[in-house]
């Protein structure tokens, strides 16, 4: 891998017994890069960090971390938010940011006003917001290279996520590599690059409309919207009810019409493309059917 690289994996795979978790996935993060990996619930992605931190080791493959094997020195280089935030629940927010910054031999990094009031307060009697704005600070005081959040805003209200994606976006204009996992496909609009997980496998990567690629899926706009969504479940169709829209990835629109028609329903049947999620969810059934 090149100077380019702060993060990356060659054919890294990672077996639990007889179950593969990560399947020979090769994946890089350069500087000043927000990467986004995403993946239904289960697709391997926080086995594919903690791999790729140093933290769990690979079965096979190679990982790389700023130009070398992930070992303490590199580790301590790098910003990591782990879904369970990784902090001392038990001591205060300034106890935190003290006991951390200490560990690193960094000054201790400035209480942000929104968390003045709180500074003496147990972490584990804050609210999920305010824990992850700790978080942050804590992954955040060392100056880190390469900073990996996984899911870092989830459980966070909207003002507050969008918040924390200022700070990705600013620590990225100053050169630091980011790998964000997350289930927000808003939030995934505003990687610059993304990284699909299936069944363990790297199944596409690049822009959104790559990711994406073909797929298609279906609109069906009716008054009747209840009773739609219930003849085409009851048929076995994989509809998806957003409000009061329906939606069926990647399917025929012949057989939504003739599903509808057969309930007596009038339906307007629109072939639409497909979005990220409707993608993941086709791919999740390409691999029930298989396995
Ligand atoms: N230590 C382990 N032992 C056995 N199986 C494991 C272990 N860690 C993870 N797995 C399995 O590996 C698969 C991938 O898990 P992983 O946590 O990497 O998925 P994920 O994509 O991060 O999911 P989520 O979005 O729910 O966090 C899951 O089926 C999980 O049960």
């Amino acid at each position: 891998m090149t100077s380019d690289v702060v993060l990356g994996a060659r054919d890294v795979t990672r077996r639990f017994g007889d179950f593969t978790a990560v399947d020979s996935v090769s994946m890089t993060v350069g500087p000043g890069e927000v990467v986004g990996l995403l993946g239904a619930n289960g697709a391997g992605k926080t086995t594919l960090i903690r791999m790729l931190l140093g933290l769990l080791a690979a079965t096979e493959g190679v990982v790389e971390l700023l130009g070398g094997p992930p070992d303490q020195t590199r580790r301590a280089r790098m910003g990591y938010v782990p879904q369970n935030l990784g902090l001392y629940r038990d001591l205060t927010v300034a106890e935190n940011l003290s006991f951390s910054a200490g560990a690193y031999g960094v000054p201790v990094p400035d209480i942000p006003a929104d968390l003045h009031g709180v500074r003496t307060t147990l972490v584990g009697d804050l609210a999920l917001g305010a824990q992850r704005q700790v978080a942050f600070l804590v992954a955040l005081a060392h100056a880190p290279e390469v900073l990996v959040l996984d899911e870092p805003t989830s459980g966070v209200d909207a003002l507050s996520r969008a918040e924390l994606w200022d700070t990705i976006r600013h620590q990225a204009d100053n050169g630091v590599g980011v790998l964000v996992t997350t289930h927000y496909m808003e939030e995934a609009q505003q990687c610059d690059r993304l990284l699909l997980m299936a069944s363990g496998q790297l199944v596409g990567s690049g822009s959104e409309d790559d990711i994406i690629g073909d797929t298609r899926a279906v609109a069906v706009r009716t008054s009747d919207w209840s009773q739609a969504f219930a003849a085409l479940n009851d048929a076995g169709v994989p509809v998806i009810l957003a409000g009061r829209a329906i939606r069926v990835p990647d399917t025929d629109p012949a057989d939504i019409d003739a599903v509808l028609g057969a309930a007596g329903i009038t339906a307007d049947i629109t072939p639409v493309r497909a979005t990220i999620e409707e993608r993941m969810l086709v791919l999740a059934r390409e691999h029930a059917a298989q396995s």
